[in-house]
Parts: structure tokens; C-alpha cells; sequence
């Protein structure tokens, strides 16, 4: 299993993180970003892309689609926190929505 994230690793990648956008959830152990797209169809498309990755992982987002806005929020339920499995997780959807 996963485990959580320690004080070096966590500052390490958060600082990198909350430079592109992410940001901690208040009263949770978890990060969060809202990302927004030209269109429903490029939302759509990229949460597709992101669910083939996160169903490859095992590792799944909470998150919700308005039109072209998709609010994300990352934590891994299993270990009570954040863990690698976030982190990797949110590099490989900013990059996805490049
Ligand atoms: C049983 C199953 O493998 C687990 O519940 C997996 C599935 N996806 C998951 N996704 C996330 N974000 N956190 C988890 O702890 C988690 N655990």
C-alpha cells in the first residue's frame, strides 16, 4: 500500500504542485485544483484520458464536471492522506491538459 507522504518528500513535491495551480484542502490531508478547458468536449476529453490513466494506477480522483470546468480534488483514501500516488497522479493531468 501506498504510504503517506513525510515532511521532505511532502514540501518537495507540494512546492512544485502549488506552483501550477494546485492548492491544500482546508480540514483534509488532500490537494486540489480547478481546471478549465475551451469547451465540454476538450473537459470530456481530457477526464478521459486522465480515467484510463487512473484506472491503470488503481489510483482515482474525486472530481466534477460543469461545461468546460472540472474541479478536482486528490487524496488516497486507503492511507488517510496524501501519498506518491497524488502527486504522480496530478503531474500526469497537468500534462495532459497542456
Ligand atoms: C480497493 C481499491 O483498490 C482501493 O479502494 C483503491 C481504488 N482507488 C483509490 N483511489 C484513491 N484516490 N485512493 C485510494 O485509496 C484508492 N484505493
Amino acid at each position: 500500500m501506498a504510504e503517506k507522504l513525510n515532511d521532505i518528500t511532502r514540501k518537495e513535491a507540494l512546492d512544485g504542485l502549488i506552483k501550477s495551480g494546485w492548492s491544500p484542502v482546508d480540514g483534509r490531508d488532500a490537494i486540489q485544483k480547478q481546471f478549465k478547458f475551451k469547451s465540454f468536449v476538450r473537459a470530456f476529453g481530457w477526464m478521459s484520458s486522465v480515467a484510463i490513466i487512473a484506472e491503470k494506477m488503481n489510483h482515482h480522483p474525486e472530481w466534477s464536471n460543469v461545461y468546460a470546468t472540472v474541479n478536482v480534488v486528490l487524496t488516497t483514501h486507503d492511507a488517510g492522506g496524501l501519498t506518491d500516488l497524488d502527486v504522480t497522479l496530478a503531474r500526469k493531468m497537468d500534462a495532459l491538459a497542456q
